[in-house]
């Protein structure tokens, strides 16, 4: 059995701040692209389709030499249907102990899923916003949006954001 179990409720408190995950992001980001001298070894998630049901489970696991940190996530996610009471996407992260393979920590995914997602938007957007951009403009309505404008609004400066709804939020 795993020493650590975080659920939900307890990774949303130790990533209060989605930009608190930008420094570890940009670092692995950049030992990702480094290959072999970085020590990321990612291979390409393997997706499992589940046809009859309109969903999928997707296995995404890591090695960070720089980290030591050895990690999977598997993430399941399924066609939205309205007003189901369970999200599109969930997910589950594993941390194990590298030196042995022990299972050292379960740690819900959602949250990680949401925030890391919208973090790495938000890196490259500092890459190549062009410096007169005024306008965010959100493509859906669930919980990539909802964390992507928690981050955006967080680090830069807009007049207007937008969103598929219709809604148009001013900023200034
Ligand atoms: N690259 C990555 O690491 C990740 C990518 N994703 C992807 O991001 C997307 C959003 O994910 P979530 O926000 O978690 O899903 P979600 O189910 O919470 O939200 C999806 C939104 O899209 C809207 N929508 C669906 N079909 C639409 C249509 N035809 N026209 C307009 N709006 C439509 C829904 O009403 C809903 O508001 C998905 O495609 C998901 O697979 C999600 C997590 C990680
Ligand atoms: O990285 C992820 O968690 C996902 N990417 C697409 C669907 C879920």
């Amino acid at each position: 059995m795993p020493r650590v179990i975080l659920k939900q409720d307890e990774v949303e408190k130790y990533l209060h701040r989605a930009s608190l995950l930008l420094p570890a992001l940009e670092a692995a980001l950049g030992n990702f692209s480094a290959g072999a001298a970085g020590g990321v070894v990612q291979p390409v998630r393997a997706v499992v389709p589940v046809r009859p049901h309109g969903g999928y489970l997707g296995v995404m696991p890591a090695y960070s030499a720089a980290d030591d940190a050895l990690t999977t996530k598997l993430v399941t996610f399924y066609e939205h249907k309205k007003d189901s009471s369970v999200p599109s996407h969930q997910a589950t992260v594993l941390l194990f102990d590298p030196t042995n393979g022990s299972l050292k920590a379960v740690l819900d995914g959602s949250v990680i899923t949401a925030k890391r997602t919208a973090a790495v938007s938000a890196i490259a957007t500092k890459l190549l916003m062009p410096a007169f951009a005024e306008v965010l403009c959100i493509l859906g309505a669930g919980v990539q949006a909802y964390s992507h404008y928690e981050i955006f609004m967080e680090l830069f400066t807009f007049k207007e954001v937008m969103d598929t709804t219709g809604h148009i939020h001013f900023c200034l």
